[in-house]
């Protein structure tokens, strides 16, 4: 286990080194991405996940695409890399993140025309190593406001995987709890486990495990329990997208534990990293939710639990409305209510 724990995500300097998500945590895998293909199985399967990880996947995808584009004039070259990088956007719908990121790669090449297309190539590489190398200071920054929320000894409950191996490093939601870790403060983490995939148990008690965290790890619906006891003194999750007047899109069972949260008088945080903000998404209504394999709930981890032909509804994410949300906490401060124009001023400062 190295110092900084596990890593989802390793750029060599030309291609992708990914832990495979999908084994742990009783599998630590890594395997090198070298092509969009890969990249795009790697993001529909879930090999790699978690919003931010999504969009520095999609980001070297699209470096990929450039490296074996055909450079014999701009126009040929480019057609190419759009085609490639809209298959990279049909990945998976709900993370804003693979968006941003294609968006951010396309804009780069169409603002370097003019320029050769092997010194295209070496620019585009370099943006995707910054997307990567941003998000570790993004969630940083992310845990140093965060912390300013916390204290020593605070319990915390958190929901999914919103933690290092969603990001670069440090994680979103897990961000301020390694930085309240690193203080010598003492935190105590209570994982939802996260049915049906369980990025909690599988992944949040490993990495919180893994660094020395006091983490216990709770059914979803045990939830409710542990706030009645008040062992929870503030709920911080992750976001795959913030729409505009700050509802946000997250892992399926986040609304429920807002309104756990509003009932039991339970601060209720986001952490948004600006890239997971998307102020063409409007309202929660108009963002995208991802309805994965019914197997993933009748046949967990391969042992059948439910009968055969059983209609099933899966969706991956639901939508918690911006009145639960106590505050969002991002690299550039923490925004309050009124969120539509708060976050608009954030965005745009
Ligand atoms: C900071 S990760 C954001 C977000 O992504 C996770 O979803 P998935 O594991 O399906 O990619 C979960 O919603 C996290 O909160």
């Amino acid at each position: 286990m190295s110092k900084t724990g596990l890593l989802s995500l390793i750029w060599d300097g030309e291609n992708l080194e990914m832990l495979d998500q999908r084994l742990l945590p009783s599998e630590i895998k890594y395997s090198k991405k070298t092509t969009v293909q890969e990249i795009w199985e790697s993001i529909r399967s879930l090999e790699v996940r978690g919003a931010p990880a999504i969009g520095i996947a999609a980001a070297y995808g699209f470096y990929f695409a450039a490296r074996e584009a055909p450079d014999t004039d701009f126009e040929s070259f480019w057609k190419y890399l759009k085609e490639k990088s809209d298959y990279l956007a049909s990945s998976r719908p709900t993370a804003v993140n693979l968006f941003w990121a294609l968006e951010r790669m396309e804009k780069k090449v169409l603002e370097s025309k003019h320029l050769p297309i092997s010194e295209i190539k070496r620019l585009v590489k370099e943006e995707a190593e910054a997307i990567h190398r941003e998000d570790e200071e993004i969630c940083r920054k992310i845990g140093e406001y965060g912390l300013t929320l916390l204290r020593d000894g605070v319990g915390i409950l958190t929901h999914c995987n919103a933690g290092q191996l969603a990001t670069a490093r440090y994680g979103t939601a897990t961000a301020p709890i390694y930085l309240a870790h690193e203080k010598g403060w003492k935190v105590r983490v209570f994982a939802d486990e996260t049915r049906p995939v369980n990025q909690g148990s599988r992944l949040t008690a490993l990495e919180l495990m893994q660094a020395g965290i006091d983490v216990t790890l709770i059914c979803d619906n045990m939830a409710a329990m542990v706030m009645s006891k008040g062992w929870v003194d503030a709920v911080i999750v992750g976001c795959d997208r913030v729409a505009a007047n700050g509802d946000t899109a997250n892992k399926i069972g986040t609304l429920g534990l807002s309104i756990l949260a509003k009932y039991y008088g339970i601060p209720f945080y986001v952490a948004a990293p600006t890239p997971t903000i998307d102020l063409g998404t409007k309202t929660g209504k108009d963002i995208p939710i991802e309805e994965r394999n019914p197997n993933e709930v009748t046949c967990s981890f391969g042992r059948k639990t439910a009968p055969e032909g059983v209609k099933v509804y899966n969706p991956a994410f639901d939508v918690t409305p911006a009145e639960n949300i106590t505050a969002f906490i991002t690299e550039k401060g923490i925004i309050y209510p009124p969120f539509e124009e708060n976050i608009r001023d954030v965005i745009n400062c």
